[in-house]
């Protein structure tokens, strides 16, 4: 499909990739001024790419094909080992001194760094470098950035002397109410009681106006949650959610914190078994949930799954118009007359916050459980601050934003793009329906998302089903990408479809109430490669034997986590915190590392690639490669393949590891053949990783098993494998 170079590129090609025949003559005419008279090399490919990009030569309204003839043509002979991945987005000097971080590097930066510094490019590394050196001195002026309010200001910013607390002590002393910050008008950020705080549409109403609900009346209906709140719960009592993100959840959600409650995230997709198990975990005192789940056109039973596992108090929201559509227990209560304890109050939409030091808990989370069993994560207000600080630094989030990522909040992107939006003046957009199908993307389009949030698997759909097709995307200024690694060509998709604009890829865990790698819009972007690491994060990336790699160096191994990290978690409500985060782990330059489980690869231009979790590394003929690599050479060696996993399984007499490639089909490929497909893989594999990998077998499957968080669970495939194996060997 790609050519040599984008000089190589012919009409016949383009008619290929959809266009007209006058479509490409002018397509053509226009590629060839864009590019020049330059046939050959030296001429830079990331050069190359940028002039066709800022010359808005590919549009949105052109098919994919097309993107991709041009981009891979571009970088078809980019060398990656000697120069890293290729930069698909470049910061601008002008406009990089007019985003959040640019802004505040020029204000501090001189200061700061003195005459080391330049500007907000130029000095990216150096100022990252900076803040985790002194994190005191970056959270005390990035504090100032969101609408924190402090009832009782803290003692000083960091407190180290406790050598028990290896996270150490942030904002001692400190005592504020999270959401309140949420939902006060401020001067800076800029929210005033008529800014719109959430825009939402309901799935089947897309061709309706979007619904918009101003901050003051926001802050009404909360403070009327937190009322009724008073009325059944006590100040500590942990009470769980378990609903779409919708906007009353989102009421709920700030309603218990504001109340000195504690919010138990559950995330809505789970079986009985599993909320039974949340709940039982959490000590939940009641939970908020819906009688239906509406999505994709169908309608799913919650609140009999609720109540299968436990006996807790159920405030039952109807999932459309004010009444509820099953029978409730008699202790269960419905949304109508949960308000209505609120109701006889004098003043329902008033209310005090209960204020608390920044260490108190207002949320108890869930991990996904991709390693093992899901860990239940308190989050405590300081969680709250670092994921609003981060998106302010990171994405960029501005008050006047609009942004959107479909999620729930039982996970850690819920709660994160709730205060990301709350601290930092933008407006949240909510669709209350399936974000898989077209009426998500018109909501995109009709809400005029800035920002907009995605997971890998979401992007897969959307670029495989086409169902974004013709939609104007055009507000949006920032993508995002998080959960697990992304595709490259998905990411060119996505990216294409609002005109090249940069993807912000964010890994981190919900123990960590952020990313540890981040990308930024100081830097260049590459698909599927983080830029750097986020503000104030340090970390190393170590070998086998626990020596860390230099900072400078192209390398790949585990990554351990600098101890003093804001916001992270320091227990675990069902776990050994430091048993799980701490023990046995190496140490570097005096401090004890904190465990992260992935595998990342710091490359040449010092970009990060995930390789996976640790546990799914495998030992092919004695060299170590993650899952993810040989995932990514496989998911391109054939058109008819939708996505794969790369799975090592050991025979029970001992021996070598086997590499299995499991493999999806794209719809209406069917008919292929596991032996062509295991030729493919293996001369992928050859010629992109290692000769000497062989590919033992290929399983076509109709889906691989996954998170409820949509996350690949190679563990199970594992599993599934090595029990088939032992049984065919006991034949
Ligand atoms: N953008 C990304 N690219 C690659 N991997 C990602 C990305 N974002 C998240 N991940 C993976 O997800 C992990 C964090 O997920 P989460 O906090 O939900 O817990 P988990 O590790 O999946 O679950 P558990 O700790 O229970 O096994 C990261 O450590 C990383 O492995």
């Amino acid at each position: 499909m790609a050519k040599e170079t984008p000089w190589d590129i012919a009409l016949t090609d383009l008619a290929l990739a959809g266009l007209r025949p006058e479509e490409a003559t002018a397509f053509y005419s226009d590629l060839h001024r864009v590019l020049g008279p330059q046939r050959r090399p030296p001429a830079d490919a990331a050069e190359v790419w940028r002039s066709v990009v800022d010359s808005g030569l590919l549009k949105p309204s052109h098919s994919h094909p097309l993107h991709q003839l041009v981009y891979y043509s571009v970088f078809a002979r980019w060398d990656f080992a000697a120069r890293g991945p290729p930069p698909y987005w470049f910061p601008d000097p002008v406009l990089a001194k007019r985003t959040n971080l640019g802004k505040l590097m020029e204000a501090h930066g001189p200061s700061l760094l003195g005459s080391s510094y330049k500007d907000p490019i130029t000095s990216f590394n150096l100022f990252q470098k900076f803040t985790v050196e002194h994190p005191e001195i970056y959270w005390s002026i990035a504090m100032k950035e969101i609408s924190v309010l402090f009832r009782e200001g803290p003692k000083c910013i960091l407190d180290t002397s406790d050598k028990s607390r290896e996270g150490g002590i942030w904002f001692p002393g400190s005592v504020l109410n999270i959401a309140e910050c949420c939902l006060l008008p401020m001067n800076f950020p800029k929210k005033t009681n008529e800014s719109i705080a959430i825009v939402w549409r309901d799935e089947g109403s897309d061709d309706s106006p979007i619904n918009a609900m101003s901050l003051k009346e926001l802050r009404d209906q909360v403070m009327m949650v937190a009322n009724a709140i008073d009325k059944l719960f006590s100040k500590g009592d942990p009470i769980a959610i378990d609903m779409p993100m919708t906007t009353t959840a989102v009421i709920i959600y700030l309603g218990i914190i504001l109340a000195g409650c504690i919010v138990v995230s559950v995330a809505d997709s789970f079986a009985a078994k599993e909320i039974a198990v949340r709940l039982s975990i959490s000590k939940a005192k009641g939970i908020f949930t819906q009688d239906f789940i509406v999505r994709g056109g169908r309608k799913f039973p919650l609140y009999s799954r609720v109540i299968e596992g436990s006996n807790c108090k159920a405030i039952v929201v109807p999932a459309r118009g004010n009444e509820i559509g099953v029978q409730l227990r008699s202790h269960d209560l419905s949304w109508k007359d949960f308000l209505s304890c609120a109701a006889s109050q004098p003043r329902p939409c008033s209310y005090i916050p209960v204020y608390e030091s920044a260490e108190n808990v207002i949320n108890i989370l869930f991990s996904s459980g991709t390693t093992g069993d899901p860990k239940a994560i308190p989050w405590t207000q300081l969680s709250a601050i670092r994921s609003a600080a981060d998106s302010w630094a990171h994405t960029d989030i501005q008050s006047g934003d609009i942004c959107c990522w479909p999620t729930n909040l039982g996970w850690v992107m819920g709660p994160i793009l709730l205060f990301t939006c709350f601290l930092n003046g933008a407006t949240l957009a909510l669709y209350q329906g399936s974000p898989l199908g077209r009426g998500f993307g018109k909501f995109v389009q009709d809400a005029g998302v800035t920002f907009l949030g995605t997971i890998p698997s979401l992007v897969k759909a959307w670029k495989s089903s086409k169902c974004m097709e013709g939609l104007d995307w055009g507000k949006i200024r920032t993508l995002a990408s998080t959960g697990e690694a992304s595709d490259v060509d998905d990411d060119l998709w996505l990216s294409s479809r609002a005109s090249y604009k940069p993807i912000i890829e964010c890994c981190g865990g919900t123990e960590l109430a952020s990313s540890y790698i981040l990308s930024t819009l100081l830097q260049p972007q590459a698909f599927g490669a983080f830029s750097g690491k986020s503000m104030s994060t340090g970390f190393v990336i170590f070998d086998d034997q626990g020596i860390a790699y230099p900072d400078d160096q192209p390398c790949i191994g585990e990554v351990g986590l600098f101890p003093l990290y804001m916001g992270a978690s320091s227990r675990l409500l069902n776990g050994d915190h430091k048993k799980v985060y701490f023990d046995g782990m190496p140490s570097y330059r005096g401090m004890k590392l904190r465990r992260h489980g992935d595998i990342i690869q710091r490359t040449v231009g010092g970009y990060y690639i995930v390789q996976g979790r640790a546990d799914d590394t495998m030992n092919l003929g004695g060299i170590k490669i993650s899952a993810v690599e040989i995932e990514r050479a496989c998911n391109r060696a054939d058109e008819a393949v939708l996505e794969t996993a790369a799975i090592s399984i050991r025979k029970g007499t001992g021996g070598p590891e086997q590499l299995v490639v499991m493999v999806v089909l794209k719809e209406g490929s069917s008919n292929c053949d596991p032996y062509q497909l295991r030729a493919k893989f293996q001369k992928a594999i050859q010629k992109n990783l290692n000769p000497l990998f062989k590919v033992s077998s290929v399983r076509i499957v109709p889906e691989f098993p996954r998170t409820a968080s949509n996350k690949l669970l190679r563990r199970v495939l594992r599993d599934q494998l090595t029990k088939e194996l032992s049984t065919l060997s006991k034949l």
